[in-house]
Order: C-alpha cells, then sequence, then structure tokens
C-alpha cells in the first residue's frame, strides 16, 4: 500500500494547495464534505473541481464562507485574512482566539487525531504570531472570516491525510516568492513575518525564487506541512505510485501548484547481484530518550532506506541503562543517515566506519505449495547455494490457516529442498 506522502512544493504551499492535492491524489471530497459537518459549524461550504493549469490537471480546493460571514463585501480575500491581528481596525465581525478554536475543535464530533493534529497546527500558528507581535498567546485573535478559513483548511487537510492512510512524508526544498506584499498594516516582506517565524527551529529546506514577487508560503500551509513531521532527505527508492497537484490562487507566472505523490519504498525485493560491497554502520549511544520515542526512530530510519536498523542493551556511564543504536545503510547514503542521527535522537555524536562485505548473489524463484505460490530467496556465494522461504508469505499462510509459523516452516520443507513439489 502506498502509505507515504512526497511533497514537491516548488510553488510554495497553503491550505488550498495541500486539499487540492489530497483530493486529486484520491481522498474522496464527499468522505470529507460529511466529516466536516463534525464541526457544527454552520458558516462555510467547500468546493473541489478538477481542471488544468498550464496545461497541467490538478484539484482545485476553496473554502467558501456563507451566512454573516462575506468574502465578497468589497474586501479582497487578503486583507480580509491579514486584519485579524490588525487590533486597531475596527470590526463588526466575532473574533475567535486559540481557545475558541481548541473549544470547536473539542467540541466536534471528529476523530482524535485530527482534533490533535488541528489543535498543534494552531497552537504553533499562534505562538508564531505572538512572537511576530510581540503579544501574549491569549491576545492573538483570528478573525472570524480569516479562522473559519484557516480551521477549514486544516481540518480537511487531516481528514484527507487519515482517509488515504499516510503515515510517512518527505518534502523537498520549500520555494517562497520574495519582494514585499501590501497587507491591511503595510508592507510585509516575502517571506512573511508569521512564516519567518514558523521557520525557526525546523529542519526544512527553504528557497525564494527571485523571479516571483508575491507570497508563495502561507502560514497555515506551513504549519501543517510541519505539524507532518516531514524528513527532508529523500530515499532513492522511493517507488512513485499516483501524482497529484493542489492549485493555489495566486497568479505567479508560473506553474502555482504544489506537487505530491504517493509512493512506497522499495528495497527489500530487489535483485542484488555484486559479489562485494562496502556499508556503513552508524552508532549512537541513547541514554535520555522515552522507548515511545526510540520506536519512532527506529521506524524512521527503517524508512528512510537503511539495510538494518537494531538496537543493542548496554550499560553507560554512571550506571545508566542505554541503548546503542546502530544503522547500517549504504556508503552513498552516510551522510544522509548522519543527518538523521542528529535531527532525531537526543545524541550529541555518530560514529560511523565502512565496512566491507562479501554477499551471495540473491533472486527470488517461486514454488508451488498445497499452500499456493510461495516466494524463496535463492542466496549463491561460490559453490555454495542458500534457499530460503520469504518470511512475509510464510507469516501470511500461518495467519490466513491458523497455524503456528515454526509448523508452517516445516510444512513447506519438502518442497523448498524439492522432494515434494
Ligand atoms: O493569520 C495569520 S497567522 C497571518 C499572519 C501573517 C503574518 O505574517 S504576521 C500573515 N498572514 C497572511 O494572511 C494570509 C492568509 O494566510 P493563511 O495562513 O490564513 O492562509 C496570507 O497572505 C498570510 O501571509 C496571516
Ligand atoms: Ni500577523
Amino acid at each position: 500500500m502506498a502509505d507515504i506522502l512526497f511533497l514537491e512544493p516548488f510553488s510554495g504551499l497553503s491550505g488550498d494547495m495541500l486539499n487540492g492535492l489530497l483530493l486529486d491524489l484520491g481522498a474522496d471530497f464527499q468522505e470529507v464534505q460529511t466529516e466536516l459537518t463534525k464541526l457544527h459549524l454552520p458558516e462555510f461550504t467547500v468546493s473541489f473541481q478538477r481542471n488544468s493549469h498550464s496545461s497541467i490537471y490538478g484539484g482545485n480546493f476553496e473554502v467558501h464562507l456563507t451566512n454573516h460571514v462575506h468574502k465578497d463585501q468589497g474586501l479582497s480575500h487578503h486583507y480580509e485574512h491579514e486584519h485579524h491581528h490588525n487590533h486597531k481596525h475596527e470590526h463588526h465581525h466575532e473574533i475567535r482566539n486559540l481557545a475558541a478554536i481548541n473549544d470547536i475543535l473539542d467540541q466536534s464530533d471528529l476523530s482524535a487525531d485530527v482534533k490533535e493534529h488541528s489543535k498543534n497546527v494552531f497552537f504553533d500558528i499562534a505562538q508564531a504570531e505572538a512572537r511576530v507581535h510581540h503579544v501574549s498567546l491569549d491576545e492573538i485573535h483570528f478573525h472570524e472570516v480569516g479562522a473559519t478559513d484557516s480551521i477549514v483548511d486544516v481540518v480537511a487537510f487531516f481528514i484527507a491525510f487519515e482517509k488515504l492512510g499516510i503515515k510517512r512524508v518527505y518534502t523537498t526544498a520549500v520555494t517562497d516568492g520574495t519582494g514585499f506584499i501590501q497587507v491591511a498594516h503595510g508592507n510585509m516582506p516575502v517571506p512573511v513575518p508569521a512564516v519567518m517565524q514558523l521557520r525557526q527551529n525546523t529542519n526544512l529546506i527553504y528557497r525564494q525564487d527571485s523571479e516571483i514577487h508575491t507570497e508563495l508560503v502561507t502560514p497555515t500551509g506551513l504549519a501543517i506541512l510541519k505539524e507532518l513531521k516531514p524528513i527532508t532527505s529523500i530515499p532513492e527508492h522511493l517507488q512513485v505510485e499516483k501524482i497529484g497537484y493542489g492549485f493555489g490562487k495566486r497568479q505567479t507566472g508560473k506553474l502555482n501548484a504544489l506537487r505530491g505523490s504517493l509512493a512506497t519504498l522499495k528495497h527489500s525485493h530487489e535483485e542484488i547481484n555484486t559479489t562485494q560491497d562496502q556499508i556503513a554502520k552508524l552508532e549512537v549511544n541513547l541514554d535520555d530518550q522515552s522507548p515511545e520515542e526510540l520506536g519512532y526512530i527506529f521506524d524512521l530510519l527503517l524508512e528512510a532506506g537503511a539495510l538494518d536498523v537494531f538496537w543493542t542493551n548496554i550499560i553507560m556511564k554512571k550506571n545508566r541503562p542505554a541503548v546503542l543504536l546502530t544503522v547500517l545503510c549504504q556508503t552513498q547514503e552516510q551522510a544522509k543517515f548522519r543527518q538523521l542521527l542528529w535531527e532525531h535522537p537526543t545524541t550529541l555524536g555518530v560514529r560511523s566506519q565502512v565496512m566491507t562485505r562479501p554477499k551471495a548473489t540473491r533472486h527470488f524463484e517461486k514454488i508451488t505449495t498445497p499452500f499456493g505460490e510461495i516466494t524463496v530467496k535463492v542466496g549463491m556465494l561460490g559453490s555454495q547455494v542458500k534457499r530460503s522461504l520469504e518470511y512475509d508469505d510464510c507469516a501470511r499462510i500461518a495467519r490466513k490457516y491458523q497455524l503456528p509459523i515454526h509448523n508452517v516452516y516445516q510444512k513447506l520443507q519438502p518442497y523448498l529442498q524439492g522432494e515434494l513439489k
């Protein structure tokens, strides 16, 4: 199953673009609409169409405000969003602060994950805004128009994300425009201050396109991306299965779209033909990281394409029980894994070593058994041949026939040796 989302924000990202993308990638719009009613907010509708920009076909998502909230009453879309934090501006709409948004989310019937991710995004935005405008978190007021728009963008995104079953996100560099944009309280530099603030303490790679004199990255877009905890080192063996585009609203003079792909990591079933290669071994000792975090890091390293990842229990200085984390990877991927080990575990140092590895040439064969077709891995080193049953197939059979896995291996042995056909 393609449970990786590979993002390419070459023209930035916003709430609309992220939603347009997931819907273009196959998230069901009706389902998203139905889930959104669980917010119990009467003041909006959403639309989704597929059309083409610069001959590229992709998704357009939009939030429409209804009732007393009006987008078309002489205020530009941009202005409406901007003046929420202009406290001198006289406005007659309700205002929502972070606590009010949290209340809406808590009282909704959305899934626990959607609520939690959405709340994290709003906390991140409010925190950035508070720093930029030098006010307390409680004083950050999301003007109702902007708040509804953002709530729907954020919540719809995490609904679609959950429906698509995405487990891991990779992203290439995030590209913004340059120059200044006109907003309610004057000229703002691009990246806009809230975006710049949201970038603090992230490992995202950020670029600016000097030919585009407007904003490409919005605070909502960047805060959603941050919440996805994306990995910036892209595995070489990412197998792209479906490609989508989510369009932005601004005319930038270039293709204003967020491209994303659903992908899988392919490395365990590759045919490997070299007889000797070099691999790198990277190690860190960890005595201050929680087991939950260690589990996360373990998965992350494997998904980034490590050849293997394993723990060894150790006792460190000061009699501390700790773990030695070992990562085996291709030598050319050493820098990437060193970077991941810098970013994710608490360690302050990464040891590495390049090792020579003589190895059997491997290929896969199929054998027919009473349980159906089974994959056999055949390893050859000189005149030695080793044949072994693929674990995944044996585990599948054990589950299907409710047998102990040991019995499955035993029953399949004669077929593996060619004694039974
Ligand atoms: O709403 C927030 S957080 C906000 C802060 C700032 C600052 O840079 S300060 C700027 N803006 C602008 O509003 C629009 C809409 O942004 P969304 O994130 O709500 O889509 C956009 O032009 C932002 O640069 C908003
Ligand atoms: Ni602001």
